[in-house]
């Protein structure tokens, strides 16, 4: 098995190193736009095999798609991060061409990758990156979920002072501040959250999760990549390992929860043919009326990058 990193960047070298150090793919390419940037990082981290005991091969090339060929996953970083004051849909003309252009090289060498996206706006770069791929439509995905709902899930554990790995939750829609975090579909252990803490508390926790990204980048003035790059690769595991692990990505809808032909958020089963399933969770009026707005706002931003005439 063969993965290529685009993107040797915050994110993308993260996830380098977290899919090399899981010893579950022969190889991880980092490719980079940036001359002797994903060779060096691509040899610093070969340089870690022997310490972190894996024997996954990393290599480096600035721009050369070649030593991509036949990758099984590729996940897409390349792009700019947003830097405080701005949004994600902020990013939008510069990183629409950047994720068209490398689209383009990848699915040449690698024509039956599984593609998943991480450049921002996240919904609107998997529908560039769908578009241009001519993919079908589960081997192109975006990881925001799993972001999402590890941030909520953080600061469930830490409001409840438990284990984090002992919440599990669901989350829903675009990676925007219209994100909707489902406390009916959330529990500590099999026990509803909604017996654990109060409406205040949690909906505390909910606003905070919405902007979790944007806190983030307040902080360090660029946006997060420990977590992030932790979701992408958990995304390339399951597909790798055909885990049938069920995890909330960006994928496109055509009826499912109402929608159609629109990139969002939903609880998918991710194995060795990418997106398997679209899990049909039942929703109340009040949340679909959410996943409805979201999936508006995501649709707005696919409309600007229709008018830019480049798919
Ligand atoms: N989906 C999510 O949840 C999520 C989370 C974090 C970051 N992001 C997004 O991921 C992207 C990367 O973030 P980062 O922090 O790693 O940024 P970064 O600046 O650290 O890295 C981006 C890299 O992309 C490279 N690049 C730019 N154009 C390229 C091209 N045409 N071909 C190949 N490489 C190219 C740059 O040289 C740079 O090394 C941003 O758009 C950011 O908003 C998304
Ligand atoms: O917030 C950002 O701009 C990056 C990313 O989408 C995140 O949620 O961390």
């Amino acid at each position: 098995m063969k993965v290529t990193v685009v993107g040797a960047g915050n994110v993308g070298a993260t996830c380098a190193q977290i899919v090399a150090e899981k010893n579950i793919v022969s190889e991880v390419v980092l490719l980079d736009i940036k001359e002797g940037l994903s060779e060096g990082k691509a040899l610093d981290l070969w340089q870690t095999a022997p310490i972190n005991y894996y024997d996954t091969r990393t290599v480096g090339a600035t721009n050369d798609y070649s030593k991509s060929a036949g990758s099984d996953v590729v996940v897409i970083t390349s792009g700019v991060p947003r830097k405080p004051g701005m949004s994600r849909d902020d990013l939008i003309s510069i990183n629409a061409g950047i994720v068209k252009s490398v689209t383009e090289n990848v699915i040449k060498y690698s024509p039956n990758a599984i593609i998943i996206i991480v450049s921002n706006p996240l919904d609107v770069m998997t529908y560039v990156a769908y578009a241009v791929s001519k993919s079908s439509k589960n081997k192109v995905l975006g990881m925001a979920g799993i972001l999402d709902t590890a941030r909520y899930r953080a600061f469930l554990a830490e409001a409840l002072d438990v284990s984090p790995r002992d919440i599990q939750a669901l989350l829903m829609g675009g990676h925007g501040d219209t994100m909707v975090p489902l406390p009916r579909y959330t529990t500590v252990a099999g026990i509803p959250v909604t017996e654990m803490l109060d409406e205040e508390t949690l909906a505390k926790i909910i606003d905070r999760t919405k902007k979790g990204g944007g806190e983030l980048v307040n902080l360090m003035g660029t946006s997060a990549w420990y977590a992030p790059g932790s979701a992408a690769a958990q995304m390339v595991e399951a597909i790798v390992m055909d885990q049938k692990r069920v995890f909330p990505c960006c994928v496109k809808l055509e009826g499912e929860y109402g929608l159609n032909d629109i990139f969002v958020g939903v609880p998918v089963k991710l194995g060795k043919n990418g997106v398997e399933k679209v899990m049909e969770v039942k929703l109340t009026a009040d949340e679909q009326e959410l996943l409805v707005a979201s999936a508006a706002a995501v649709k707005e931003i696919m409309d600007v990058v229709d008018g830019m005439n480049i798919l």
